[in-house]
C-alpha cells in the first residue's frame, strides 16, 4: 500500500520577472492518499491542481516539503532507492526512452538500471515487447520508431521492474483507439494480478473503466472521494430519459409535468424543430418504461426514447460549478472541476532521458 498522511509540497517562486520578491506557492496542501494493491485509484483535478507534483513525489522525483509518504510501511523519503525499485512511472507524451537505442536494447538498459538480473531481462525484454504489439521493431532503433510506437515503449519500460506500484500520468494521450484499449486491458490486468496503480487522465470514460476509486482535489487539495458509482451519486448525475412526443398540447404537457413531478423529479421542456416535445428527465431510478407509459396514458405519441447514462464527467461537472449535494460522500466542499493532463517529466528511479515537464490540460 503506498498512504500518504498530510502530504504538503510548497515551492519558492518569485511573482514578477527574475529579480521579484520570492513567494510561497502550495502545490500539494495536506493530501492523504491510499493506492492500495490490486486496485486502479484515480487521481483527477483542473490545471494546476496538483496531480503531477502528487505523481512526481511518489516516483521519488520530488521531496515533499511535509507529510509523510510510506509504501508497504518503508518511508519513501529515507528509502528512495529501496522504494524506487517498487515503484515505476509511465507518463504519456513524453519520450521516456533513448531514440538511438533500439527497443530492446532501451528495455535492456533500462532493466540493467533497475538491477534486473540478466537471465529475467533477457526472457522480460522479449515479453514486454509482445505486450505492447513490439516485437516485430525489437531491434530497430526508436527513432525510426513512430510517435505511437515509441510511447508503447515507454509503457514497456515502465514494467521494466516489474512494478509493485505503477503511477501512470495520462498514459494513453495521444495513443490511437486500439492501442489505448489494448493499454487498458493491460492496466486492468496489472491491477487483477495484484499491482497498485495510481492513474490521471483527461479521459474521463477511462478512468470510469478502470479505476474503482477516485480523488478529486483541487489546489492541492482533497475535494472528494470515491468510485465513480459514488461520485455521481454523490453529485445528483443521475441518467437522463429523452422521450420525444409528436403531438404535444398545454394539456398533455401538464399531465406529463404532473408525473414527473410526482416521482421526484423536474422535467426538461424544449420544443423540437418539427414540432414536437422533447421531454428530459433526470432521475437515479429506471423510469424509462413508467415515463412512457405516462406520455401515451395521457394521450400522447412517442417518436422516440433515449436512455443516456450518467458519466463521470457530469459528477466532476457538479463538483466544478458547486452543485453537488453536501453529505453524499462527496468530500468537503465542490469545487473540482475535469480536464486533468499533466505530464509527470521523467521515469520513477532511473534517470529517463527527458526533461520534467508540466504541459496544461486541453
Ligand atoms: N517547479 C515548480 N515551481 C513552481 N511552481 C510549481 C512547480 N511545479 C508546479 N508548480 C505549481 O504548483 C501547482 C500545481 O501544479 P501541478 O503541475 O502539480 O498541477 P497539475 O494538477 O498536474 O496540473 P496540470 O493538469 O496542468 O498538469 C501549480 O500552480 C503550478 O504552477
Amino acid at each position: 500500500m503506498i498512504r500518504t498522511h498530510d502530504l504538503r509540497k510548497t515551492f519558492r517562486v518569485r511573482e514578477k520577472g527574475l529579480f521579484g520578491p520570492r513567494l510561497e506557492k502550495t502545490a500539494v496542501d495536506g493530501l492523504d492518499l491510499l493506492i492500495p494493491p490490486g486496485r486502479v485509484t484515480g487521481l483527477l483535478g483542473l490545471n494546476g491542481a496538483g496531480k503531477t507534483s502528487t505523481i512526481k513525489i511518489l516516483a521519488t522525483l520530488l521531496r515533499p516539503t511535509s507529510g509523510t509518504v510510506t509504501l508497504d510501511g518503508l518511508d519513501l523519503v529515507e528509502h528512495a532507492r529501496e522504494a524506487r525499485r517498487r515503484i515505476n512511472l509511465i507518463a504519456g507524451g513524453e519520450r521516456m526512452v533513448y531514440g538511438k537505442l533500439t527497443g530492446a536494447e532501451n528495455l535492456r538498459y533500462f532493466g540493467r538500471l533497475y538491477d534486473v538480473p540478466a537471465p529475467v531481462l533477457r526472457r522480460r525484454t522479449g515479453e514486454l515487447l509482445d505486450l505492447v504489439g513490439l516485437g516485430h521493431a525489437a531491434d530497430i532503433p526508436v527513432e525510426r520508431y513512430s510517435r505511437g510506437m515509441a510511447q508503447r515503449l515507454s509503457i514497456a519500460r515502465g514494467l521494466v521492474n516489474d512494478p509493485a506500484y505503477l503511477l501512470l500520468d495520462e498514459p494513453t494521450l495521444g495513443l490511437d483507439a486500439p492501442i489505448a484499449r489494448d493499454l487498458r486491458r493491460v492496466v486492468a490486468d496489472l491491477a487483477t494480478e495484484g499491482r497498485g496503480v495510481l492513474l490521471t487522465s483527461h479521459y474521463l470514460a477511462e478512468v470510469e473503466e478502470l479505476c474503482r476509486h477516485v480523488y478529486v482535489i483541487a489546489d492541492g487539495r482533497h475535494l472528494a472521494e470515491g468510485s465513480p458509482a459514488e461520485l455521481k451519486a454523490a453529485t445528483g448525475s443521475h441518467r437522463a430519459v429523452r422521450v420525444t412526443v409528436t403531438n404535444p398540447s398545454p394539456g398533455l404537457t401538464d399531465r406529463i409535468t404532473g408525473f414527473v413531478r410526482g416521482i421526484g423529479a423536474e422535467p426538461q421542456l424544449a420544443p423540437t424543430a418539427d414540432g414536437g416535445l422533447l421531454v428530459t428527465v433526470h432521475h437515479p431510478e429506471d423510469i424509462a418504461g413508467p415515463l412512457a407509459g405516462a406520455v401515451v396514458g395521457a394521450g400522447g405519441a412517442i417518436g422516440g426514447l433515449e436512455v443516456t447514462e450518467a458519466s463521470l464527467e457530469d459528477a466532476i461537472l457538479a463538483l466544478a460549478d458547486g452543485s453537488a449535494g453536501p453529505g453524499t460522500g462527496a468530500g468537503t466542499g465542490p469545487r473540482a472541476a475535469p480536464g486533468p493532463r499533466s505530464g509527470a517529466g521523467a521515469g520513477a528511479g532511473p534517470a529517463a532521458p527527458t526533461s520534467a515537464g508540466t504541459e496544461v490540460a486541453a
